[in-house]
């Protein structure tokens, strides 16, 4: 069985006198990939933060497995314009060797930028970069908050792609926040659906055809969702039989579903 890296037990954040997040639990394994989704101000920062250690809890506990790693991936970070930063310079601020930099940039395919300007990266070069830079710690937990934002879609499904390939390849868990429905159900292995607390969570394909993700988001996306889901794990050949199963999990969800 993977080792559990991080279990929140009741976890509640109260900021202000109001209760931001309430009574979440759940935990994330190496190899997981867990996503956090939810209505604007439903509190998945906090919680991202809490884990993070830069929010206090008010309530539960988190438990992390003894000299965890965590490598963090912000939403976004705001450089100066008129400061001159390169790539090397920026991942040197790490205090990372220039060989951990250069393999970190290599992980995100985005090797070649090593001597770019900062100021001359597009949208999905800069999450590369800012992943490459939680990298560097050699994290046994990657956290990141709305990784694909600000990148286009083909871009989003790439970015997606490389999460899951690090996953592998590090062997690792990681955390997410994200906005974009479609691609989450897609891309990753549970879901937690928050709004202040944990309306459901799950297996992508159980939480898309869950009552309360169905009330938070309506039934027209619910349904949009499960059928990308439902076309992006497999295809039917001319007969209507499935080909190219994933995994036999979603072979299963796929049977239950018709
Ligand atoms: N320091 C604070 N004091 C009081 N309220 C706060 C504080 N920080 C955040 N909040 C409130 O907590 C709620 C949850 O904020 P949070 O940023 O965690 O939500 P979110 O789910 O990440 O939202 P979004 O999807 O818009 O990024 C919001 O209503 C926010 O105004």
């Amino acid at each position: 069985m993977a080792e559990t890296l991080l279990t929140l037990n009741d976890v509640g954040v109260i900021l202000g006198g109001q209760t931001i997040v309430e009574r979440v639990r759940f935990s994330v394994s190496r190899g997981d990939i867990v996503t956090v989704i939810g209505p604007n101000g439903a509190g998945k920062t906090t919680l991202i933060k809490a884990i993070l250690g830069l929010q206090p809890i008010s309530t539960g506990r988190i438990d992390k497995t003894p000299g965890l790693t965590i490598g963090y991936v912000p939403q976004h970070i705001q450089f100066q314009p008129t400061l001159p930063l390169t790539v090397k310079r920026f991942l040197s601020l790490t205090r990372a060797s220039v060989a951990d930099c250069r393999k970190a940039l290599e992980q995100t395919n985005v090797g070649h930028l090593y001597d770019a300007s900062i100021h001359h990266l597009s949208g999905g070069e800069m999450q590369r970069l800012l992943i490459a830079r939680a990298l560097v710690r050699r994290p046994d937990l990657l956290v990141l908050d709305e990784p694909a934002q600000g990148v286009d879609v083909n871009g989003q499904a790439a970015l997606y792609d490389l999460i899951r390939a690090l996953r592998e390849r590090l062997n690792c868990g990681v955390i997410m926040i994200s906005h974009d429905l479609h691609l989450v159900m897609a891309a990753t292995d549970k879901v937690l659906c928050l709004n202040q607390h944990v309306c459901c969570s799950g297996y992508p394909e159980q939480v898309s055809h869950d009552p309360a993700f169905v009330e938070l988001f309506g039934r027209h996306v619910a349904d949009s969702v499960a059928v990308y889901h439902h076309h992006h794990n497999h295809q039917h050949d001319l007969h209507g039989d499935v080909v190219n199963h994933e995994q036999s999990r979603e072979n299963c969800e796929h049977h239950a579903s018709h």
